[in-house]
Parts: structure tokens; C-alpha cells; sequence
């Protein structure tokens, strides 16, 4: 059984800012105040709120997670990728089904926007495997992708190492998988967690908090179990304690 500590717990969640603007999103930062966690910006808020959202988050000492999951050609992908490396976070994704030069163009778009900002920190790329809300149904009658959920992901995660990429997002589900075909160090980051008894909502590949982190995921990311708990601080903090 795997033993953290409260800060070390918190280190490993990534709290989905999913919010309309930048005045909602505070006064959930304002519930969480002291809890070391990741903050996950997405489309939703950074549609509405940009940069100088992010760039707030950052002065405040936030780790951020910025997820846009880019899906073009090559080169506007690079282009994405350079904008978002200065913004200066620490995690941005892309996705896997891009295929393995648009990941590639990805890194080129970090290497030559941390280049020439010097001092800012190099963030972790990552790659979208098959979303936590897709299901085998799905995947296969819709997306028109054979077999099951796990091989589809697997086949993802195995380009996106290829690419050079730090890490994938999966369901924990499959993060044992992963790691087995991409090495311990491959980073897991994975949405679809539901502590016992939550809603489910649109997510169709889930695990509880305590299932995914002795799966070996490295991050979860957790949006409405906290966001729509009627006391979100108290909803993290049981989170925290099924953790240690
Ligand atoms: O890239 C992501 O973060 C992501 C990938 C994925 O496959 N599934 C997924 O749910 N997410 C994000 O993770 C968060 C999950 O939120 P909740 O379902 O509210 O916990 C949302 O912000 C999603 O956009």
C-alpha cells in the first residue's frame, strides 16, 4: 500500500479549473488557499480569461497545468507551442492522434521559445491518449477505431514516447499498462477520478482516488468532486485523507 504524506498527496492532484471566468475560478482558489495542488487551466477558462489569467496564477507560486489539447497540422502546432511556453507553465498537452510529427513539432515549438527566453523554465509536454469519456461503444461504432479502449491508448502512449513527449493523459485504468509498455518514468496524468458514491457525470473510465494512486498514477486530475461539492475545501481535504 502506498504511504504519502498530506503535502505529498496534494502534489499529486491537479484541481480542473473549469469555470467561465477568471472572478469563479477565484473564489474556488480563495476555498483552497494553503493546499499545495496543481491548477489545471482549460478551455473554458482560458477562452475567457488568457494569459494574463495564467501569468496571475503563476505569480501567486501555482504549479499549472495548462490544457488546451493542441490538434493541427505540424507547424501551427509548434507555433501553439512556443505561445504557451512563454506563458511559463509547468504542463501542457497535446493530442496523441496528432500523430508522432505533430508531437515532435510540439517540442520544437518549446525548444525554440525557451531558447530564446532564457530563464523560464522548460514545461512537460503530454499527449491525450483516448478521452476518460470515450467508451468501447464509442471507440468503436463512432471514432471508428477497432478493438478495446486500452489497446487504442496504448497504441497512443507508445507514439507519444517515441515523439520524445514527457508523459500521457489516460484514464488510471490503464496506467499500469502504461507504464509497463513506456518505463516507470513515462508520466501518467489521469482525469476520470470519482471518489466512492460521486457522480459519474459525462466520464465513462473511472477510478476512485485511492484505486488510481495504487495503480501508479502520477497526477489526478479531479474537477467536479471538487468544484460542485457544496463545500469544495472539505471535498479535497476528504480526497487527501482516502490518500495517505
Ligand atoms: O486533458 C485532460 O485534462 C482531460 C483528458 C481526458 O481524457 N479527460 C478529461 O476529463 N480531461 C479533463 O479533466 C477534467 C475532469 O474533470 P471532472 O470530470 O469534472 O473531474 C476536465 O477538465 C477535462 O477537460
Amino acid at each position: 500500500m502506498i504511504k504519502l504524506s498530506r503535502e505529498e498527496a496534494a502534489g499529486r492532484i491537479m484541481v480542473a479549473l473549469d469555470y467561465p471566468d477568471a472572478a469563479a475560478a477565484e473564489g474556488l482558489l480563495r476555498s483552497l488557499e494553503g493546499i499545495p495542488c496543481y491548477m489545471k487551466v482549460g478551455m473554458q477558462l482560458f477562452y475567457a480569461a488568457g494569459p494574463d489569467f495564467v501569468a496571475g496564477l503563476k505569480e501567486r507560486g501555482y504549479r499549472i497545468f495548462l490544457d488546451l489539447k493542441m490538434h493541427d497540422i505540424p507547424n501551427t502546432v509548434k507555433g501553439g507551442a512556443g505561445s504557451i511556453t512563454k506563458l511559463g507553465v509547468d504542463i501542457f498537452n497535446v493530442h496523441a492522434a496528432g500523430g508522432v510529427r505533430m508531437m515532435e513539432a510540439a517540442l520544437e515549438g518549446v525548444d525554440a521559445a525557451f531558447d530564446s527566453a532564457g530563464s523560464q523554465k522548460r514545461p512537460a509536454v503530454i499527449a491525450v491518449t483516448q478521452l476518460t469519456s470515450t467508451s468501447r461503444l464509442t471507440l468503436n461504432e463512432e471514432i471508428g477505431i477497432g478493438g478495446s479502449v486500452e489497446d487504442a491508448v496504448l497504441r497512443y502512449a507508445r507514439i507519444a514516447k517515441q515523439a520524445g513527449l514527457d508523459g500521457v493523459v489516460a484514464s488510471p485504468q490503464e496506467v499500469q499498462s502504461i507504464k509497463a509498455a513506456c518505463g516507470a518514468a513515462f508520466q501518467t496524468i489521469t482525469p476520470g477520478i470519482r471518489p466512492a458514491g460521486a457522480d459519474v457525470n459525462d466520464q465513462s473510465r473511472i477510478m476512485t482516488p485511492r484505486e488510481a494512486l495504487e495503480a501508479g498514477t502520477d497526477y489526478m486530475v479531479i474537477g467536479r468532486p471538487i468544484t460542485a461539492a457544496p463545500d469544495p475545501r472539505e471535498a479535497l481535504e476528504s480526497i487527501l485523507r482516502e490518500m495517505l
